[in-house]
């Protein structure tokens, strides 16, 4: 079908010769029970492409000065767009760990770079006994497209080691990280130039801490700006305010933006906004238990969380403080008074909207067909398989990705980076400044006023003054997130309008990121 492309003075009609091709080992995905998790981002990349690559070369030859002919610029365009199916480079590490009872195990680490089109390299660092090396080259890749998709100037990365965290001591835990610090360190994977890691699943604060204390304390102790070297680090330890709960909170100024599109809502027989909207979350883990307070905040209900030793069920809806008290008291979800245990899966079971956020490949061709949510928001990454993908679309249900929806983390991480590279925190040096140069304003409007009307005073009301109290660091961090959040889900939106993509808001993010990453290596030079 030929591409209508109106962007250019005249309009431009071009048969669909370029076609990018999915390749042939990827074809099949869509019938794959059990696909590979790197081969599943590499086929979302490659559907988006198929789509983009007729307006990248275009931009290319319409571009005033451009000197290259048709066929130069085709076969750059499709080098560079097939570049992004390899992963820059992978480390793999072994090393002993001497156990608190005496005995010796190997523990195996590693860290995937999938491209370097920016640096350094941005992506978290997860504990789990299922790590390998597909599941973080798949999520290094989804790094690079989420910093592309919320405009992040980094390059995709992840970490994994290969342990069930709830098995070894905290003492243990510290060597192990301590350790795989130095690995690192030893390969240039890690530093505030090169690659920076940050929590994801299984880690935290505490751990983020010790990988910095590592480097600060052996070569770090020669760079000013050491802190840099991780972020999701404690607050009194270089970190920022509102990174913890960040991917939460960017879930929820993402689901919000989209359950507030009257079209879409339409279309799904849903009315608009949050209120009452009956959620289900997969992980009460820190992106289930996060999200799940601000959209219980905004008045959605979330009636079912779905643990990995539990799931929980009230039509009421369940309060998240109150359970996560419960969690914190006796370390599991089960035995919650609150609610009901509910024995089947929760992921098939009626509700509006879908939340998993526990780990990856849990929607797939084996219970697609039985989903009756009609938003799936990906808080997890990976969470859907294209065979589950191309299912759920059928079924017109709307699924925001992984790598738009939970890019509040990495969002608020570059924030601490930035904060680290500065020295300094947001607001330190403007509040006081913006705040005298408010009331100077007020001053000389009843100045001004004055002149005209004798009897008058200005006096700023009560949330005037209460924004100028709050216009400190927690504040200005969550206004750059939700501006961020907002911003890009407009993008993404524009993009499935222009393109006609229906419900495909995957790949219309794709395209988003695509097209970024493109300009960024193409204006470098490939
Ligand atoms: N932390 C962050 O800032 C970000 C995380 N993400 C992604 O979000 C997801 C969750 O991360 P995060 O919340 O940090 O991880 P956490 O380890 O804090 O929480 C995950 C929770 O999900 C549970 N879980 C794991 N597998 C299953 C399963 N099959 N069924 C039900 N529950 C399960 C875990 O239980 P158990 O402890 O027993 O394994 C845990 O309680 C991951 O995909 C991660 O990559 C994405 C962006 C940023
Ligand atoms: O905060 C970061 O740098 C990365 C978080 C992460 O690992 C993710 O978004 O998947």
């Amino acid at each position: 079908m030929p591409l209508l492309l109106s962007t250019y003075k005249s309009l431009v009609v071009i048969p669909r010769r370029y076609k990018h091709k999915i390749p042939d080992r990827l074809k099949d995905i869509t019938k794959s029970a059990n696909p590979k998790f790197f081969d599943s981002v590499e086929y979302y990349v490659h559907k988006a492409c198929a789509v983009l690559e007729d307006k990248l070369i275009l931009d290319i030859l319409h571009k005033k000065g451009n000197k290259m002919n048709e066929c130069e610029v085709k076969t750059m365009v499709q080098a560079i767009l097939y570049s992004l199916e390899h992963c820059a480079l992978v480390l793999e590490v072994t090393f002993p760990l001497k156990r608190d009872n005496g005995k010796y195990e190997m523990i195996k680490g590693y860290r995937a770079q999938h491209s370097k089109h920016m640096e350094p390299c941005k992506g978290g660092l997860r504990f789990s006994a299922d790590v390998n090396s597909d599941e973080v080259r798949a999520l290094s890749a989804l790094m690079t497209y989420k910093c592309a998709c919320v405009g992040l100037p980094f390059g995709g990365s992840k970490s994994g080691i290969k342990i069930d965290p709830r098995a070894y001591s905290v003492p243990e835990l510290e060597r192990i990280t301590r350790r795989f610090t130095l690995e690192l360190m030893k390969k240039n994977f890690i530093g505030p130039n090169c690659d920076v890691p940050a929590p994801d699943a299984g880690t935290g604060e505490r751990e983020m801490a010790w990988l910095a204390d590592t480097y600060w304390k052996t070569v770090g102790y020669k760079d000013i700006n050491y802190f840099a070297v991780t972020t999701g680090k404690p607050i009194a330890f270089g970190g920022i305010h509102g990174r913890t709960p960040a991917t939460g909170k960017g879930i929820y100024y993402g689901l919000d933006f989209f359950v507030n599109q009257e079209k879409y809502m339409k279309k799904l027989g849903l009315s608009t906004g949050l209120k009452d909207k009956r959620i289900i979350i997969q992980g009460f883990g820190n992106v289930g238990k996060n999200s799940m307070r601000y959209l219980h905040r905004a008045g959605a209900k979330v009636i079912g969380v779905q643990e990995r030793d539990g799931s929980l069920f009230n039509e009421q809806g369940i309060n998240p403080d109150d359970l996560e008290n419960h969690l914190v008291k006796t370390g599991s979800v089960k035995g919650y008074s609150k609610a009901s245990k509910f024995d089947g899966d929760l992921l098939t079971h009626d509700c509006d909207i879908l939340l998993p956020a526990a780990t990856e490949m849990v929607l797939t061709l084996k219970n697609a067909d039985k989903i009756k949510a009609k938003i799936i928001a990906e808080g997890a990454n990976g969470p859907t398989s294209p065979a589950a993908d191309a299912i759920l679309q059928k079924k017109g249900v709307l699924i925001i990705p992984d790598f738009y929806l939970n890019a509040g983390g990495v969002t608020v991480s570059y924030f601490e980076w930035i904060k680290n590279l500065n020295h300094v925190s947001f607001g330190r040096l403007s509040l006081q400044y913006s705040n005298d140069t408010n009331r100077h304003m007020l001053q000389s409007i009843e100045d001004s006023l004055k002149q005209k009307m004798s009897d008058i005073s200005i006096e700023p009301n009560e949330a005037f003054c209460n924004r100028m109290k709050l216009a400190g660091e927690e504040n200005i961090v969550h206004a750059g997130l939700h501006f961020t959040m907002e911003k890009t889900a407009q993008r993404i939106k524009d993009i499935v309008d222009k393109y006609n993509l229906g419900l495909d808001f995957r790949s219309a993010a794709y395209i988003h990121s695509v097209t970024r990453i493109f300009n960024s290596i193409h204006t470098a030079g490939f």
